[in-house]
């Protein structure tokens, strides 16, 4: 029997000899290459992570103690280990497990995430929480490199000292964020790598640990760590003049030396960082040789599905567009939040180095900037998914629309991404977009359209939000001629009675299937609309609409709440038009993970519920 298939728990673990540990390692990694190369996921960085999990649960009891992730895509072996090893090959499947920690889903994921950069602020919480309710368990934030140099983990840092309470910190260096991490951070980080002061304060702390104790001699000790850290520390080191103990660097492929380290730790009574050295995708090569690729995979096609040719996606799309108009005007620049292989800059960056900037992850910071391009003379795109662009709102508002700089936010992942799940669903963008003053927010429902919305937002001498879904792009929907883009106008598809199927970007491919339907059912065609603007809004046309239709339904790919349907509806409301109108949209609920077509589902983004709410109407008609 396998190793892994003997353990019936991972307190089992602790009874592994070294020997056997390492081997389990390797079986974990079989493991996870196996169903991830299958099912896609986020393969190199959990393949990194291996031995620093496996130390972790042989050194920390996660039903004790807290052990917190940082965006939890490197967790894969710790979901394995601790009671999900019979569901894993369920991972990011609807109905299966999270490809992230969720505390819903077991209760050793003691802090769910998805976005990056919270470990630290959520462990000094519980930290906090523990020192207050008189507890004694141990707190460990593990947080990769990429994510440490986050303005949220900065913060995080700079707290720990006033927060004066212990927290084990974990930091996990590949060396890569998804692309390769950028930044003077970044380099500081590097430097520690390989800086002999730290070699010479790890052997010391091997060798002492060795040696140490059982329980007395720990304080005295650690008071020599601490002399010895001063005495080697030449420069000073970021994190010790924080106040934080910095520990490494150590590597975090060996288990022997990870398990030394984190067995001091456990003794230790200060914050510590214990700085490990991983390799991303590790024990995998075509991962190891291309983390960025490997970084996240889709899961494999089906080979019984025809083979078509691939359409661009949008991000591609977009960076065509970016492309075509930096060529033409020097003022152009591209910026996105370390998501330049997402978002499918490559070939801007390459073509305009000194026009592309990838700021780290640093949303927030990525608004502002582009904002101070702007007030600076440049025409700034900055791309961001829209999940990310949670972390900015404020920015957009205060930096952005209030002082009317003429930056683009290309809005990517709107809408509903798959098997990410609920932490990467961009559905919140245009309820909260509509609510900011003098910002123009558009949705392309082709690629056609998304050129025209990109030159008419260079025109703007305010800022604009051009917002796109996950996948692919189509070229053409529905009519090819339509309304000159700069007029704001929104455009009817198909004229039909009755039901007026209004909607924007994402769901007109779905209206105008269910107008389809509605012929070949042989009832009377609904008529279509694409907004194209979602602010302003195109009031006259849609009031010369909806006076003709007995009945409005307008999908929406984005929460009910806020939503353009709302205004809709209480616009209608207020004129006393006897209408029936209807809002599909995404209830007040959080999506799980499952594929694109599975959530579209489940939100009712179909044509037979459009057809239920058609069909009523027409019934009422007949004879
Ligand atoms: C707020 C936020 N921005 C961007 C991302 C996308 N993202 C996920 S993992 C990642 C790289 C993280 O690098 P690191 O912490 O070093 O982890 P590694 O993948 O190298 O293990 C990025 C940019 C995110 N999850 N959250
Ligand atoms: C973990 C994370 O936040 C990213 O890796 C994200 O999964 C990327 O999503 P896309 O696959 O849509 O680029
Ligand atoms: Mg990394």
């Amino acid at each position: 029997m396998s190793l892994l298939g003997a353990i019936r728990d991972y307190r089992d673990l602790r009874a592994f000899s070294p020997e056997e540990a390492s081997a389990l390692c390797g079986e974990l990694r079989e493991r996870i290459i196996d169903v991830v190369l299958d099912r896609g996921g986020h393969l190199a960085s959990s393949l990194g992570a291996v031995e620093l999990i496996v130390g972790l649960l042989r050194l920390f009891d996660p039903a004790e103690d807290r052990i917190i992730f940082d965006v939890g895509h490197q967790a894969y072996a710790y979901k394995i280990l601790t009671g999900r090893d019979d569901v894993f090959n369920t991972l990011r499947t609807w109905g299966g497990i999270s490809g992230f920690p969720k505390h819903r889903e077991s209760p050793f994921d003691h802090f769910d995430v998805g976005h990056s950069s919270t470990s630290l602020s959520a462990g000094l919480g519980y930290a906090k929480a523990r020192d207050i309710r008189g507890e004694s368990h141990e707190v460990v934030a593990f947080i990769g490199d990429g994510a440490l140099l986050n303005g949220l983990a900065l913060e995080a840092l700079n707290n720990v000292k006033s927060a004066d309470t212990k927290l084990i910190i974990i930091l996990n260096d590949n060396e890569w964020s998804i692309n390769r991490k950028v930044g003077g951070l970044a380099e500081c980080l590097a430097r520690m790598r390989s800086h002999s002061s730290y070699r010479r304060l790890k052997a010391f702390i091997k060798e002492h640990c060795r040696n140490l104790p059982k329980g007395e001699g720990i304080e005295a000790f650690l008071g020599r760590v601490k002399d010895h850290v001063k005495a080697v520390l030449q420069p000073s080191n970021f994190f010790e003049e924080l106040d934080i103990s910095y520990w490494g660097p150590f590597d975090g492929h060996d288990l022997e030396d990870i398990e030394t380290v984190l067995a001091l730790a456990r003794r230790y009574d200060r914050p510590v960082l214990i700085h490990f050295l991983t390799e991303k995708g590790r024990g995998y090569r075509p991962a190891e040789e291309n983390p960025t690729k490997f970084h996240g995979i889709s899961c494999r096609p089906d080979p019984s599905l025809p083979k078509e040719p691939p359409l661009p996606s949008w991000s591609s799309a977009v960076c065509d567009v970016l492309r075509e108009r930096a060529a033409a005007d020097p003022r152009v620049v591209a910026l996105t939040a370390a998501m330049m292989e997402g978002s499918k800059l490559n070939a801007f960056a390459r073509d305009f180095p000194d026009r592309f900037f990838d700021v780290g992850i640093a949303e927030g910071h990525l608004l502002t900037f582009a904002a101070g391009l702007a007030a600076g003379g440049l025409r700034p795109v900055a791309t961001i998914y829209a999940t990310f662009l949670q972390r900015a709102m404020d920015q957009l508002v205060e930096d952005i629309a209030m002082q009317g700089h003429p930056v683009i936010v290309a809005v990517d992942r709107a809408g509903l991404v798959g098997e990410d799940g609920e932490t990467h669903h961009g559905l919140l963008d245009v309820c909260w977009g509509r609510a900011v003053p003098g910002l123009a927010m558009m949705a392309p429902r082709d690629v056609i359209d998304l050129q025209a919305m990109f030159d008419y937002a260079f025109t703007l001498a305010g800022p604009s939000m051009i917002r796109y879904p996950r996948g692919c792009a189509p070229l053409v929907v529905g009519p090819e001629i339509r309304p000159d883009i700069a007029s704001g106008r929104a455009q009817c598809l198909v004229e039909g009675e009755e039901t007026l199927l209004i909607g924007y970007g994402s769901t007109i491919p779905l209206l105008l299937e269910a107008q389809q339907r509605c012929l070949f059912l042989g009832l009377p065609s609904p008529s279509v609309v694409d907004l194209r603007f979602l602010k302003p809004l195109d009031w006259t046309s849609l009031d010369d609409w909806i006076s003709t239709h007995r009945r409005v339904l307008i999908v929406e790919e984005g929460y009910a709440a806020g939503s353009i349907g709302e205004a809709l509806g209480a616009h209608i409301a207020t004129q006393g038009l006897s209408i029936d109108f209807k809002v599909i949209a995404v209830a007040d609920a959080y999506i799980p993970q499952g594929t694109q077509e599975e959530q579209w589902k489940s939100c009712g983004f179909s044509v037979e519920t459009l057809l239920s709410q058609i069909r009523p109407c027409h019934v009422s008609t007949a004879p």
